[in-house]
């Protein structure tokens, strides 16, 4: 268990961490999400011990980390993957690691294994790709088998095979009752890894609850996507109803809010009217997130078309000046 209290951090006079408050509760994944510069890595940062918060506290298994007898059989950490010195090989790291935290050396096999870095295992990781860098620093948070996992953006660099692995280990490792928070700009692949779902936005909790329920609750009104041969009587029957339809692109298509597909079923089975499709829309997590994070997003950049309209000033004034 993780539990961050009031976490307040300024860097420059800036509050990074504004109040920040969570629990990230063991046998489930939760998702750590936020845009660029939230305080994502700054939180993590603070619940390794690696800074001082101005105010607040965070708290691993009830203690600070810096009180843990034995940090990395509680604790495991991907914050940097270029933490590892470039001429030592993943298995000299590794074996480092093991010896001065009383490792049993047995295990530094398994988690190369593991991870899937045996053939590079003796290798000096300077050659080593980004995806290659991110394997070794998953294996060093595993090495002390922690019930605690923080990992920082561990999916940058992995080719697909290696996030499917991914996928499937955070769930693994949930599913043996560990604490698992992974922080991570890729919504559709936490769509499916993550159980429970943290966003945070300048420092600030913008949301914290079940995947399920953060995903249902952006989609308000609920819609029912509805094809159907005969939509034009449908969607008069509906619209007397109450309903709010929106055609679609397709032939027959159509999105339906203001009643359940139930409702819809009903009314278009009391016409003899057959349906093709009642589908209820669910939003993505993307989408959920994106409206979230609409305002708390520090940096934002420039639609391409406005990109392309500079161009144009900017070529105009290149005329100008010839
Ligand atoms: N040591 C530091 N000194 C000064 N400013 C810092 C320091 N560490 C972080 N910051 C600032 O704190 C803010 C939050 O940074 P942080 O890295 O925690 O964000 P993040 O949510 O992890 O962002 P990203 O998604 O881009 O990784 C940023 O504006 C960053 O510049």
């Amino acid at each position: 268990m993780i539990e961050v209290r009031e976490l307040v951090k300024t860097y420059a006079g800036r509050r990074v961490l504004d109040g920040l408050s969570f629990t990230a509760g063991p046998g489930r994944v939760t998702a750590f999400l936020g845009p660029n510069g939230a305080g994502k890595s700054t939180t993590l940062r603070m619940i390794l011990g690696l800074g001082t918060p101005d105010a607040g506290s965070a708290r691993v298994r009830g203690v600070p980390y810096a009180e843990l007898r034995a940090p990395l059989h509680t604790v495991g950490a991907l914050l940097d993957a270029s933490a590892c010195h470039p001429a030592r090989s993943p298995r000299a790291h590794l074996s480092w690691l093991a010896r001065t935290h009383r490792i049993d050396p047995a295990r530094v096999n398994r988690v190369l294994a593991l991870v899937g870095l045996e053939s590079a295992a003796r290798r000096p990781v300077r050659g080593f790709s980004l995806g290659m860098r991110q394997r070794l620093g998953i294996a060093v948070a595993l090495l002390g088998d922690p019930e605690i996992l923080l990992l920082d953006e561990p999916m940058n660099g992995l080719d697909p095979e290696g996030i499917q692995w991914l996928r499937g280990l955070l769930r693994a490792l949930a599913d043996e009752g560990r604490t698992v928070l992974v922080s991570s700009h890729l919504m559709q692949e936490m769509a499916v890894t993550a159980d429970h779902v943290l966003v945070i936005g300048r420092g600030r909790v913008l949301a914290d609850g079940a995947l399920t329920s953060l995903v249902s609750a952006a989609a308000d009104p609920p819609a029912v996507r509805i094809v159907t041969p005969r939509l034009e009587p449908l969607a008069h029957a509906l619209r007397e109803k109450g309903a709010e339809v929106t055609y679609g692109d397709g032939p027959g298509e159509a999105t339906v809010t203001g009643l359940t597909g139930a409702h819809i079923g009903d009314i278009a089975a009391r016409h003899g009217w057959s349906v093709h499709e009642l589908t209820p829309v669910r939003p993505s997590l993307e989408e959920a997130y994106l409206r979230l994070t609409a305002t708390a997003a520090e940096y934002r950049a420039t639609a391409p078309e406005a990109l392309a309209a500079h161009h144009g000033d900017a070529r105009k004034e290149t005329a100008c000046h010839a």
